[in-house]
């Protein structure tokens, strides 16, 4: 490492305790209002959802949360503390990432992946990495026992060796979340962690997340995958045209009408076609003997019943 960085504070937050407190946030792209004042708080030991149509403002949020962005208005606290406007000094108060789109060092090694998410974590300056003595050793020894550590509990310590673009895609997505936890995020930022799975590693994936709660970091996922949010989420916050819709536990958000009408359409379930196709049905049946005789105008009637 070339700068010397202070290990901060990662100490557990207490159960219940909120790690993340956006108040107000609005981020606008000159007369587009992405964001529009959203109140947001996680909590330690949650696992909370924010979901919402193509372009209602979820990753611009993510990224006012992880310092690429500065909101235009309202103000981001992690446990306490006003975030400062630089992405890596964010990693380094506590808050880890995945993108969208899979962001790895497709030439580095799944191994080199992770040590790089390290960076945050590691006090070694300049001269102690140009002179190579013990103590730098013993840095570098140690960073890579906790890679080993996270790469098993992702499933990947088999592949260390292999170079990441070698790996199938949704072991890339795991290299991902290996790397950010790698900076001993007390919040992990997931965008679409399942995006191009397939069933079986989605839920591989859900297992993953509740693991990685069950360490103690809470976690905020994008995703537009509902099953996957329903099951997962202890709270889940509607995003459309920017604005916070609804907020809720998963049967809340589920069942709210403007949430339906905006963005999850409705539930399959019930069913909802029934009634039309009775009534359908009960008006052609009416409708029969009069079909019945003009069927010689309408060729090929009768196959279409
Ligand atoms: N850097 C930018 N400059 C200008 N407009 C932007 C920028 N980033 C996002 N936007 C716009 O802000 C709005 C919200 O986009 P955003 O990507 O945050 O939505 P999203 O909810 O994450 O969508 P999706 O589910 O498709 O990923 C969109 O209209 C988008 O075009």
């Amino acid at each position: 490492m070339t700068t010397e960085t202070p290990i901060p504070d990662t100490a557990p937050a207490a159960p219940g305790e909120v790690v993340l407190d956006a108040r107000g946030v609005t981020m606008r792209f000159g007369g587009l209002t992405a964001v529009r004042n959203v109140d947001f708080t996680v909590r330690s030991g949650e696992i909370v959802g924010l979901i919402g149509p193509n372009g209602a403002g979820k990753t611009t949020f993510f990224n006012c949360l992880t310092g690429l962005y500065i909101p235009t208005e309202g103000e981001v606290r992690y446990k306490g503390q006003v975030l400062p406007p630089k992405s890596f000094k964010v990693t380094a108060a506590g808050i880890a990432r995945t993108f969208q789109n899979i962001r790895l060092f497709a030439n580095m090694t799944v191994l080199e992946n992770v040590l790089v998410g390290r960076h945050t974590r590691t006090k070694e300056g300049l001269w102690s990495a140009l002179l190579r003595g013990p103590g730098f050793h013993r840095a570098e020894a140690a960073s890579r026992a906790r890679a080993m550590e996270l790469l098993e509990f992702v499933g990947l310590e088999k592949k260390a060796e292999h170079l990441a673009r070698n790996l199938p895609y949704g072991e890339q997505r795991k290299l991902e979340i290996a790397r950010a936890l790698a900076s001993e995020p007390g919040l992990l930022l997931l965008d679409e962690p399942t995006a191009g799975m397939n069933p079986q590693e989605t839920r591989t994936t859900e297992e993953l997340v509740f693991a990685i709660r069950d360490k103690g970091i809470a976690v905020l996922v994008i995703e537009h995958d509902m099953r996957f949010i329903f099951n997962l989420c202890d709270r889940v916050a509607v995003l459309v045209q920017g604005e916070k819709l609804v907020e809720g536990d998963s049967a809340t958000v589920q069942g709210d009408e403007r949430v339906i009408a905006a963005y999850l359409g409705e539930p399959f379930e019930n069913a909802p076609g029934d009634e039309e196709v009775a009534e359908v049905e009960a008006a052609e049946a009416a409708a029969e003997p009069e079909a019945d005789n003009t069927s010689d105008a309408v060729p090929g009637k009768e196959n279409d019943r």
